[in-house]
């Protein structure tokens, strides 16, 4: 396998989207910030409602989607209402206990149940979508792969909701799905009034670019400035709301901060003929014993394979950004490029454009760092807040953060060296462009991410054309009414000064 390649089944996106695009004409399109806020509107205005599992490497997510009811005046805005996290791993790791993987999600299907009235648990569609977990384990064992989908799959067919799929879904969708929920949340695709006057002069970018950095992959999602044909499973075609994008996207397996930093172990083992290594990703004083025999099993880690003289292999924090930004650095070959320009490994990555929305881990990551202030940070600044944090002593943050996992907390210095290091090494951010990216964990009340984009388009809720307006309110027909009349009684009244005139404005009466 190429590693950061998911040209495998990136035909698959393609045609999804080009057989949806013709479905795509029942609900318009209203992004949130220019509607009513969800509280205010009448009870019964809320009726639909839709579900989708987020089934990543690390955990599962269940979201539970609102909508209203009222689709008469075709206006409507999808809310996630509800978000709860399965306990244990992600699906992928039930891979030696595969028909535990269903009843795993069980909790949060009975916790949506309490949210969606019961009148309307059937009728309410039910969607899985597995990541790069189970991307991963379908290379390494198809069968186990297949058997965990039999799992979840007899569990979510035995819920009182309408079953649609389980299924895992392409880097390529996961990065299309993206950007869509982003740009619906902010309200991107439909314009109006000054907005769209100032897109139509092509002055302002339209969208935003999408990135999102799971735990086994991350994604790169933007309309490029220019479109080259260079490379065709790069770009995706969409035609939403009677507008035309050109999407350039990219998902690189291998590349999410939990396999970049296997990958990392891996090539360190490489340079090691001893069974203890310094590691200058973790903090001083950090110590950490992994199993050699299992660590190659894994596809990202697989190619770096060679006989090792022991089992175990000790790890010792060095604490040294610096040190770790260079060891990291060595995860992007910047070496060969057959394309105009390119990220790393080979691909293809079009002039940067526009402003970039992260989410997922790039959130989590600088959230816990404190660097997602609404005033954003430099990159300098940035590099410093980090450098700073991984040259903390292990004890120390280990008390100061006591709440947070071992395992999570001993990872934030070299998650924080690794965003730095893909944005900054792998997609070429500068200091001049990096204020373009804002790290954001939700939109509204919706979380960024994948999943809303998914369910827009599988329940066709993205029109490919712009419907036509909207017919007036009662209120603005009622207003119309009373002007019309006015204007009427104006006509006759000027109608009648002018053909009858009064006596006393009569030539000669004085
Ligand atoms: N509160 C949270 C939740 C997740 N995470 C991390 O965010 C990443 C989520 O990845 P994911 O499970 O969606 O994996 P993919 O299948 O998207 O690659 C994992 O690395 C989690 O450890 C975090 O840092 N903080
Ligand atoms: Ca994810």
């Amino acid at each position: 396998m190429k590693k950061g390649d998911s040209s495998a089944d990136s035909w698959s996106f393609s045609v999804v989207i080009e057989t949806k695009t013709e479905l795509w004409k029942k609900l318009v399109l209203v992004p949130c910030k220019h509607c009513l806020e969800h509280r205010n509107m009448p009870e019964d205005f809320w009726g639909g409602y839709g579900i989708v599992l987020d089934a990543g490497s690390s955990h599962t997510n269940l979201y539970v989607y609102e909508w209203p009811a009222e689709k008469e005046n075709d206006t409507g805005v999808v809310q996630q209402v509800e978000v709860c996290k399965v306990e244990g791993p992600g699906i992928s790791g039930y891979s030696q206990t595969t028909e535990k993987a269903g009843p795993s999600l069980v909790q949060c299907l009975r916790q949506a149940e309490g949210v969606i009235p019961l009148k309307q648990h059937q009728e309410t569609p039910v969607y899985l979508g597995a990541t790069a977990g189970m991307r991963l384990l379908r290379l390494e064992n198809k069968d186990a792969a297949e058997k965990v989908l039999s799992s979840v799959e007899k569990t979510l067919r035995s819920a009182p909701f309408n079953f649609q799929g389980a299924r895992i879904i392409s880097g390529q969708e996961e990065g299309a799905y993206g950007w869509i929920t982003i740009n619906y949340l902010l309200g991107n695709f439909k314009q109006s009034g000054w907005k769209k006057f100032l897109h139509s002069l092509k002055s302002v970018s339209e969208t935003s670019g999408a990135l999102d950095l799971g735990g086994a992959s991350t994604q790169i999602t933007f309309v490029p400035d220019e479109i080259s044909s260079e490379s065709p499973q790069n770009l995706l075609y969409f035609r939403l709301y009677g507008k035309d994008y050109r999407v350039y996207t990219h998902s690189f397996l291998c590349y999410g901060k939990d396999q970049a930093l296997q990958q990392k172990l891996a090539r360190d083992l490489q340079s090691t003929e001893n069974s203890s290594l310094f590691d200058p990703c973790f903090h001083q004083g950090y110590q950490r014993t992994i199993s050699v025999s299992n660590f190659f099993k894994n596809p990202c880690t697989s190619v770096e394979k060679k006989q090792f003289p022991f089992s175990q292999l000790h790890i010792e924090g060095e604490g040294n950004y610096e040190k770790c930004r260079r060891n990291i650095q060595n995860l992007f070959n910047k070496t060969d490029c057959p394309y105009s320009s390119c990220s790393f490994n080979g691909i293809y990555l079009p002039p940067l454009q526009g402003d970039f929305g992260a989410f997922s881990a790039f959130y989590f990551v600088m959230n816990f760092l404190n660097l997602t202030s609404d005033d954003p940070f430099t990159l300098d600044e940035v590099a410093s807040a980090i450098k700073k944090f991984c040259a903390r002593p292990w004890h120390e943050v280990k008390l100061q953060y006591h709440q947070i996992k071992e395992k999570y907390l001993s990872e934030y210095c070299f998650s924080g060296a690794y965003i730095l290091s893909l944005l900054e090494n792998g997609y070429e951010f500068t200091t001049e462009n990096w204020k373009r990216i804002h790290f954001l964990g939700k939109i509204g009340s919706s979380d960024a991410g994948w999943t809303l984009g998914y369910m827009l388009n599988l329940t066709n809720m993205i029109p490919a054309e712009e419907p036509p307006a909207p017919p007036l309110s009662y209120g603005s027909y009622v207003g119309l009414m009373v002007l019309c009349s006015l204007v009427l009684v104006s006509v006759i009244l000027l109608a009648w000064l002018l053909f009858h005139k009064p006596k006393c404005l009569q030539k000669g009466v004085v």
